[in-house]
This record gives C-alpha cells, sequence and structure tokens, in this order.
C-alpha cells in the first residue's frame, strides 16, 4: 500500500529524471560555483501531476550577476529583460532526440524575499538567503514546493503536496497577509482553481471574499493575462464559479454575475448565468485545430461565448401578456463586451471580433426552416468576414435546451445554413463580395472623374450584388447607366 502523496512523489521522480539532464547539468554549474539551485513553481507542481516541461523555472542562491555569467555557459540565447527582478533567462537549442529533441527554457531567479511596504501598499523587490524564505512568499503551497540540484532533493517547507494529493489551493502564509502583499493572488487561485481543477482552501477562499475589493489596485494588464490563462484552461467553469462566488468578479467582469439576475425564457435553464457557462463549455468542445481534431483554445471564441448574452440585463422586458424580451441584447450586448475588454486592455483585435460575434450571435435564428433567400445567406457571410467559422461554432454551441427535439431542430437547421453557404459559394465568389464593376470601370462607363459619386455607385452595385448575385459587365454596365440617369 502506498499513500497518495507517495504515488505522487513516485511519478513526480519519474518526470523529474525525464527531463533532469538539462536541470541537472545546470545544477552542477551552479554548484561548482559555490551556489544553490533549485528547480521551483510550475515545474516542480507539474512534475507531480504527471506533465513534463522545457520551460523550467529556478531558484538560487547566486546574484544576478552570477547567475548571467554562468548561464553564458550553459545556454545558447540568453536575456535579462527579468534582471531588476532577478530573473536571468536561457535557452538551450535541441540536442539529440527525444525529451532531449525539444529547445530547453531556463528561467533562474536570485531567492526573493519582498517585503510589503504599507506606504506604497506594493511589495518591494528585495532579495534574500535561503530557498524557504524564497517558497514563503508564493502564491499557493502546490507552486511553493521544490527539487534542489543536482541532487533532486524535494523541498517542501508548506506541505504542498498534501495539498496537490487532496487538489487544495492553500497559501503558504496567513491568506490575509499574502492578499495584502499581492492582491492579484485571488485572480491567481481562480486561474488554478480552472487550470487544476482544484478546490480553493475554505480559509484561503474566506479571505478572497473578504478582500475582493483590493483587487482594484492592481493593473488591468495582470489581471487580464490570469483571465485569460483561466479561460484557456480545459475547464474554466470551476474558475469562473470561483470568480463570481467570492466577489472578484464584481470587479474585474461585472456583467458576469449581472446574469444570474436574469431568468432565461427560451431556455429551461437557472438562469442566463449558467446557460453562458454551459455556452462556453459547448463552444470549447467545437473547437478544434486548423489540422483536425487538436484542441486549440480560442481565446475570441471563448469569450464571445462567456459574453454573447451580457446586453440580456439591461434589455429586459415584462411584457404586459406574461412573458420575457430581450430586444435588441445582442447590439447592447455587444457595445458592453467591447467596453469591458477595452477596460481590461485585450488587444483591439481581440475586442472588435468578440464584440462582432457578440452582435451576430442571433442573427441565425431568424433563419427558421430554411427561409433565408440566397441575399441574406450573403450577407450573413459578409457580415460574419474571417468570423465565420467562429460564428458557426458560437451559434452552435448557444443551443442549450434540454428538449432534444429542439435541439436537434436547430442543430438541423445550422447544418442547413452551412450547406446553403457551401452551396451557393461553389456558384459564386461570396467570401469578398465585391461589385461586378471597380471604381475605374465606373469612371470610364459614366465618363467622371473621381468623387463621392463613384463611391455612391460601388455602392450601389455593391446593393445589387448582394441582392442577385453576379450581374456580369454587361448587366452590370446597363444597371449603372439606369442609376445614373435616374439620379440625374
Ligand atoms: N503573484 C505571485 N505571487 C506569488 N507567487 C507567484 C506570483 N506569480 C508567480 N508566482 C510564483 O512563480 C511561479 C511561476 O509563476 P507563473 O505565473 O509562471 O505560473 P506557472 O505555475 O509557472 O504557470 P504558467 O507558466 O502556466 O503561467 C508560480 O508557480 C509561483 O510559485
Amino acid at each position: 500500500m502506498s499513500t497518495p502523496e507517495q504515488e505522487l512523489l513516485r511519478r513526480a521522480l519519474a518526470v523529474l529524471t525525464s527531463m533532469a539532464p538539462a536541470a541537472i547539468e545546470l545544477g552542477e554549474v551552479f554548484k561548482a560555483a559555490g551556489h544553490e539551485l533549485a528547480l521551483v513553481g510550475g515545474p516542480v507542481r507539474d512534475a507531480f501531476l504527471g506533465r513534463t516541461s522545457n520551460d523550467l523555472d529556478f531558484a538560487t542562491s547566486a546574484t544576478p550577476d552570477e547567475t548571467q555569467e554562468l548561464l553564458a555557459r550553459w545556454g545558447d540565447a540568453h536575456w535579462d529583460i527579468g534582471k531588476e527582478f532577478g530573473t536571468i533567462g536561457a535557452r538551450r537549442f535541441a540536442r539529440g532526440t527525444g525529451a532531449q529533441g525539444a529547445d530547453v527554457v531556463v528561467e533562474v531567479t536570485t531567492y526573493r524575499s519582498d517585503q510589503y511596504d504599507p506606504a506604497s501598499r506594493k511589495p518591494v523587490v528585495a532579495f534574500g538567503d535561503t530557498l524557504d524564505g524564497d517558497l514563503s512568499r508564493r502564491d499557493f503551497t502546490v507552486n511553493a514546493m521544490a527539487v534542489r540540484l543536482p541532487d533532486l532533493t524535494f523541498v517542501d517547507p508548506f506541505d504542498g503536496l498534501t495539498d496537490l494529493a487532496r487538489g487544495l489551493l492553500r497559501t503558504p502564509i496567513a491568506p490575509e497577509r499574502s492578499f495584502d502583499d499581492d492582491p492579484l493572488r485571488m485572480m491567481r487561485a481562480a486561474r488554478f482553481a480552472a487550470q487544476l481543477g482544484f478546490d480553493v482552501d475554505a480559509g484561503t477562499l474566506a479571505a478572497v471574499v473578504a478582500m475582493a475589493g483590493r483587487i482594484d489596485i492592481v493593473s488591468a494588464e495582470r489581471v487580464q493575462a490570469e483571465l485569460t490563462k483561466l479561460l484557456l484552461a480545459d475547464k474554466p467553469r470551476k474558475g469562473l464559479e470561483v470568480l463570481v462566488d467570492t466577489g472578484l468578479a464584481d470587479h474585474v467582469l461585472p456583467e458576469l454575475p449581472a446574469l444570474q439576475l436574469e431568468i432565461d425564457e427560451h431556455h429551461r435553464h437557472k438562469d442566463v448565468y449558467q446557460h453562458s457557462l454551459t455556452v462556453l463549455e459547448q463552444a470549447i468542445a467545437q473547437e478544434t485545430g486548423p489540422d483536425g481534431p487538436v484542441p486549440a483554445p480560442d481565446l475570441v471564441l471563448r469569450l464571445a461565448a462567456l459574453l454573447h448574452d451580457v446586453g440580456k440585463p439591461a434589455t429586459r422586458r415584462f411584457e404586459p401578456g406574461g412573458g420575457v424580451s430581450f430586444h435588441h441584447h445582442e447590439v447592447v450586448g455587444a457595445k458592453l463586451a467591447a467596453k469591458r475588454l477595452k477596460a481590461l486592455k485585450y488587444e483591439k483585435q481581440v475586442v472588435k471580433d468578440v464584440s462582432r460575434l457578440v452582435e451576430l450571435h442571433l442573427r441565425f435564428h431568424g433563419y427558421g426552416d430554411g427561409a433565408w433567400t440566397d441575399s441574406a445567406v450573403r450577407r450573413y457571410v459578409t457580415d460574419a468576414g474571417p468570423l465565420l467559422e467562429r460564428l458557426h461554432r458560437l451559434t452552435r454551441a448557444d443551443s442549450t435546451t434540454r428538449n432534444r427535439r429542439k435541439a436537434q431542430r436547430l442543430s438541423d437547421a445550422y447544418t442547413d445554413l452551412e450547406e446553403r453557404i457551401e452551396a451557393l459559394r461553389a456558384q459564386e465568389e461570396i467570401d469578398a463580395i465585391r461589385p461586378d464593376l471597380d471604381g475605374t470601370q465606373i469612371m470610364q462607363i459614366l465618363g467622371i472623374r473621381p468623387g463621392p459619386e463613384v463611391g455612391q455607385a460601388y455602392k450601389h452595385l455593391l446593393g445589387l450584388r448582394m441582392e442577385h448575385g453576379p450581374l456580369g459587365p454587361e448587366r452590370a454596365e446597363e444597371e449603372l447607366r439606369a442609376w445614373w440617369a435616374a439620379r440625374r
């Protein structure tokens, strides 16, 4: 019989041995120079979860200058952008095959002993002398384990292994002090809950609830980075529930808890919040890589799935005859989503794409029983543009009815729409629809110079192309002349 911890240790040892050659070699380099070196953080935790990594974090007793000198002899490429925080990085290009067939990236950080400065309400970077001291300022016990090198001694001052075996996120020091030092750790609890499927320990969770408002002093960029990692996890629901249940979401993504108030009249779900989490999960199930079934996490799709109904609270109307409506919630939602993502400092393109998907997520429901004209299909494809594939996924994911027949009907209707798109695509260009005549041809035919009329003519021909499909140059010329004559 072996305890879960022993079982984990055995597994970790196998993983560590497989990634050890490069790490052990580095340990020997540091030892020869009289310094301590230990593998820390994510790679140690992941080794216990049976996952190898070629991205290794180390802590050392050496100063940043000493580390830089030692790494110069080990790696093939180096960087020191984190030197101010004690971190020097290096990459060793792949040698050999198998586990050694990939590049190894290392970041070595001088032992830290940051102290919280009550005046600036920020931790001040300081270097320390012990590994235990360094581990004590880490976020969670499962991230505060280390393996000394080159001898592979396991160091676990906060009993992280027990927490790992139980699937618990707990701060090594009192959570109130830890979150005071760096409130971002509260977001990180939600992120690791999503990534690892772990629960947040009761005391740690209570501290998040009590201190949620402190997240406001953290920069939007840092919050965004954690939210993104949370959303890109295989199963983000748990992390999102931590955000909402603790009140953190009221500060970083208030549109999400606001959905809890809404009763969804279309689907028999408790509320729009639960519906949104399910749509996110279903959208994730729809993700495939460009080369087939390898899942490729798609941030834009996931954000759109999570936020697609955020316009509902503001547009809810109770109708006189009973029932509820959310007219134009997609338009309102698109604006709210864009505003929130901008505040979180997401890149412009992400903001634009998510907002557009939110705006278009209902469009398909006008499709009914296949009664769309070719013109409506062209407009759907044109309005979605490069987001068409994602819109397909989002729209399919947005069906959470438990009524199987209704679900099947919706799915069949969407398949029908996709087939209509394919059929039209086989007949004509629909992915980048342009009028039959370009600006130069318009000017030639009408004998006019560049000016607003050319644009108006172009728009008129584009409208006809959308409505009727390709006209051909002759009919396009006739239509152009008729339009010109009518407006004179
Ligand atoms: N804000 C923080 N407060 C305390 N410790 C932190 C903080 N950020 C990082 N750490 C420590 O540094 C390690 C590396 O952080 P990082 O954010 O890279 O996480 P990770 O576990 O390596 O996962 P990933 O590389 O996927 O982000 C963590 O395991 C943790 O020990």
